[in-house]
């Protein structure tokens, strides 16, 4: 698992920290492994440190101080190193190590600035990290938006500035880095749209502070946890144990959702799927997945006995594809009431939105709603949703009293008193029409297999955009397991500095990677199964 703070949670451990060594020992640490990290890429675009550009721009706190440092320690290498102070003032020991080492300074001047990002091989953003809040005021702002032009790599020391570190929150002009190099731990934002995809590919350097740090607001599931919370079938297994989802999807007049659903659960492992809806659906669903045992819903039938036929399941999917109208309400009705844990997805949320008790129940809940489906149920507008989706997911699992995960270019997991989740696979080429279907699929059938409804989300999410990934590539399976466990752990783990600047950027629906429908995806979860 990686685990992800906030500015708070670091800046406290850096104090218990601190305390107990001398002082500008953490800075030093930072500044130390920052320098690496620039030397490696420096040695990956340019062949060597010596001779190359280095621009360096400094903020007036500590996130100047680091990058000043990291400066003077290139400069010694042979580096050309030039810094815009940006600030009223400057970290005067860095300041001082870097004219020492032989390094340059101005204070900002826009053309000079331009200049020097023309130029420079590597551009350390140093203005703000953990210290700064709300939008970048002048001339930061300013500086912030000309890295868009610079061109070399972008490094970001600590984190992109103008990106709140707790919560990945973008309120104006922010640096789009290729790497992001932490000190310490990770923080939230950097996990987080838009944060994340300001922050590439995030490196770690370590300082020490990890006996300090408390729980984590934030968590990455990686492919080994992944691995260890999937149900594997044994030796005494049979198809009730491994878990049977009901799935209460699609009508007449919307039955490709059915189909895709059902086509996630089946392919993510359910021992059995029991489908229920109307003829249309039906009739689909038995033509595409001959493995589920469907049932075709009476209307007609009072509320307690509509699922009678259904048999018993161990968790039921609602909503792909239901409709709106009394007749899917009288649906959302009996399998909510039920005493086995429900995934309320698409239409189901449309319901739940206008019909609070819906959600009144003793076993668990989870809902995945996509941003403009979680507007609905909190009463938000969607883009305040996107710009602060951590929170919004959280006061959705609280208010709810559910497991929520929210879809999007980050899927994230809450549930009350546990860190939120954040997936680490997926592309891009995800968004397209009924691929979150396939996630309910999924989920539903982990669901039934007995995870809780936080390990069947998250892994759910995780699965599903790994197969994604591998549909992307054509179902190449070893490049992907490259590139996804890439994509998932890539984005932190920038290391291999070989890459260089082409390399950044993977995951991201470039390289090699083409557009999906929703039905590849669930024809390759087995391959991203096999993966783990
Ligand atoms: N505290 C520690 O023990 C360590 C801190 N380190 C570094 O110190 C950083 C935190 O340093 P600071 O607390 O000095 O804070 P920062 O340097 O992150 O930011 C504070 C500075 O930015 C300015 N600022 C804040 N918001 C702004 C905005 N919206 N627009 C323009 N300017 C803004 C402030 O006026 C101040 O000059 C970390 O991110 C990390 O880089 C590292 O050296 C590791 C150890
Ligand atoms: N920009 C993106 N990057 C990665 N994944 C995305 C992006 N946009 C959407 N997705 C994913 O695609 C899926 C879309 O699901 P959803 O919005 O429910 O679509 P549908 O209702 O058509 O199935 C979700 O898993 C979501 O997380
Ligand atoms: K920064």
């Amino acid at each position: 698992m990686r685990t992800a703070y906030t500015s708070d949670q670091i800046r406290t451990a850096e104090t218990a920290l601190m305390a107990r060594l001398p002082e500008g020992t953490l800075m030093s640490r930072a500044a130390a492994g920052l320098a690496m990290v620039c030397a490696n890429l420096l040695k990956g675009v340019r062949g060597r440190v010596y001779g190359s550009h280095v621009a360096l721009l400094v903020g007036g706190g500590d996130n100047g101080g680091d990058t000043l440092y990291a400066g003077a320690l290139l400069a010694r290498r042979g580096a050309r190193v030039e810094a815009v102070l940006a600030g009223s003032r400057a970290h005067e020991g860095g300041l001082a190590a870097l004219l020492a080492a032989g390094g340059r300074t101005g204070p900002f001047d826009a053309a000079r600035a331009g200049d020097l990002l023309a130029r420079a091989d590597v551009v350390l953003d140093g203005l703000v990290g953990i210290g700064g809040g709300g939008a970048l005021r002048e001339p930061y702002g300013t500086l912030a938006e000309l890295t868009a032009e610079a061109a070399g790599l972008v490094v970001a020391v600590d984190v992109p500035s103008g990106v709140d570190a707790s919560s990945g929150r973008v309120e104006g002009p922010a640096v789009r880095a290729h790497l992001t190099v932490t000190f310490g731990a990770y923080k939230a934002g950097l996990l987080v749209d838009p944060g994340a995809s300001h922050a590439g590919s995030v490196e770690l350097v370590d300082i020490g502070l990890g006996p300090h740090l408390p729980d984590p607001e934030v968590a990455a599931p990686t492919g080994d946890d992944v691995a260890g919370l999937l149900p594997r079938p044994g030796a005494e297994s049979d198809k009730y144990r491994r878990g049977v989802v009901g799935i209460a999807a699609g009508s007449d007049r919307y039955t490709g959702a059915a189909v895709l659903s059902v086509g996630g659960a089946v392919r993510a492992g359910a021992g059995m799927v029991r489908f229920a809806s109307a003829a249309e659906p039906v009739r689909l669903v038995r033509a595409r997945w001959p493995e589920a045992v469907t049932t075709v819903l009476d209307p007609s039938s009072s509320p307690e006995s509509l699922l009678e036929e259904v048999g018993r399941v161990q968790a039921w999917v609602l909503g792909p594809g239901l409709g709106t109208g009394p007749e899917a309400h009288a649906v959302a009705r009996a399998v909510l009431s039920s005493d086995v844990p429900v995934l309320v997805d698409a239409d189901g949320l449309t319901l739940v939105a206008k019909d609070r008790t819906l959600l009144r129940r003793a076993a668990p809940t989870v809902l995945t709603p996509h941003a403009g489906e979680l507007s609905r149920l909190l009463g938000v507008p969607r883009e305040q949703i996107e710009a602060a989706r951590l929170d919004h997911v959280r006061r959705a699992a609280a208010e709810l009293g559910a497991t929520v995960l929210l879809k999007g270019s980050t899927t994230l997991v809450a549930e009350e008193h546990r860190p939120v989740r954040v997936n680490t696979t997926g592309t891009p080429w995800l968004a397209t029409g009924g691929t979150g279907d396939v996630l309910s699929g999924i989920t539903g059938a982990l669901l039934a297999a007995g995870l809780s409804g936080y390990d069947a989300a998250s892994c759910a999410a995780y699965v599903h955009g790994l197969a994604a990934r591998i549909a992307a590539r054509g179902g190449d399976g070893g490049g992907a397991r490259a590139e996804a466990g890439g994509r998932a752990e890539a984005r932190y783990e920038a290391g291999d500095g070989g890459r260089g600047e082409a390399g950044y950027g993977a995951g991201d629906g470039g390289c090699g990677e083409a557009p999906i429908a929703a039905l590849d995806v669930a024809e390759a979860i087995p391959a991203a199964l096999r993966m783990l």
